[in-house]
């Protein structure tokens, strides 16, 4: 079967040029300009390389950025109060603190700190919850950004069997949430306690898949002609890397692709649109609190 490639750099270059040019309409009126700070804990090789695309994309379309560093030790008092401070920094129109967090700081506690209409990742409960509201505040980011690829390539959602595997609250269960609710799609939520995963994969007519576990989706695994979106990104290790490691999904693409309609390709699948989305919910975090 021959499959369309689901182009997530295209799509989120398209929206980067959608969001410039809002900015440049509101530069024109004196309006102000978004403000976006990054959080970063520690010197974790692979955040380093996130926050840096997250900085660039900042750049592209204009926006002003901050970037706000500590080490790993720092206690989790002193990190509830630095957001605290960025909560009522007012020139700071929306912030996210990257993950993963040390262990010895509870991510549960340091997301609740954080000022929902602030929360450009909509990672709080009460942008969690905006999934069912008719007037949502701040979306999940990568969720949105999956659910902004398939409307951009017509996917059409509506009644069919959407398969999502893993339940992150980042990820998988704000993304279930979304194909029920605004997707109108019938959801199977799959988890680590799954029985017999494939026998639930086999049946999508939609298979999302937010794991972190390269090659764990294999050809048997997919129904004939359907679509996947890979939302695992892994760094892989090995000297065959020109980097010294490679990228790699949840879906062991080569072999799954030629059974679908449609496929993410990773790299250049969602993980682009997830900084698209937060560029997108840092213009609206700005448009809401400097109209
Ligand atoms: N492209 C992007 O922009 C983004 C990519 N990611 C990537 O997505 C992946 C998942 O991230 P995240 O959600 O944060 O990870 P978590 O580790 O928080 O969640 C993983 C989920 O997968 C489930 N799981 C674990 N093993 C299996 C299995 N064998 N079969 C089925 N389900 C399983 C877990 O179940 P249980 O809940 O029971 O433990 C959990 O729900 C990672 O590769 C990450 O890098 C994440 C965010 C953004
Ligand atoms: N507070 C917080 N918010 C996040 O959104 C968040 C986080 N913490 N911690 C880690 C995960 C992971 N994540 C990705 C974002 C972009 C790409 C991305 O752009 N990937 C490129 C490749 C990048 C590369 O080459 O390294 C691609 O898939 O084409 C991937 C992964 C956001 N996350």
């Amino acid at each position: 079967m021959t499959y369309t490639l689901i182009d997530g750099r295209k799509v989120s270059t398209d929206i980067k040029n959608e969001i410039s040019q809002k900015v440049a309409e509101r530069k024109a009126l004196g309006r102000k300009i978004p403000h976006l700070a990054i959080i970063l804990v520690g010197d974790d090789g692979a955040s380093q390389t996130y926050v840096d695309n997250k900085v660039k994309s900042c750049k592209s379309v204009g926006f002003h950025y901050t970037m706000m560093r500590f080490a790993d030790t720092i206690s989790e008092e002193k990190l509830l109060k630095h957001i605290d401070h960025v909560n009522n920094d007012d020139d700071v129109d929306g912030f996210i603190v990257q993950l993963p967090l040390p262990p010895h700081i509870s991510v549960e506690k340091i997301t609740e700190k954080i000022r929902s209409d602030k929360d450009v990742d909509g990672f709080t409960n009460h942008n969690f919850g905006s999934i069912i509201s008719k007037n949502p505040l701040l979306m999940p980011a990568t969720p949105f950004g999956v659910m902004e690829l398939l409307r951009r390539y017509n996917i059409d959602t509506e009644g069919k069997h959407a398969v999502v595997v893993g339940a992150s609250r980042i990820a998988g269960a704000p993304l279930s949430m979304m194909l029920a609710e605004q997707g109108r799609a019938t959801v199977t939520i799959c988890h680590k306690f799954t029985k017999d995963l494939g026998s639930y994969t086999r049946s999508a007519d939609i298979l999302l898949v937010a794991v972190g576990k390269p090659g764990l989706i294999t050809a048997d695994m997919v129904k004939e002609g359907a679509v996947v979106i890979d939302i695992g990104t892994t760094r892989v290790e090995g000297p065959q890397y020109p980097k010294g490691w490679a990228i790699q999904g949840d879906v062991d693409f080569k072999a799954v692709a030629p059974k679908t309609s449609y496929i993410t390709p990773t790299p250049g699948g969602v993980g682009p649109m997830t900084i698209a989305s937060l560029l997108l919910n840092t213009l609206r975090a700005t448009e809401l609190q400097h109209p």
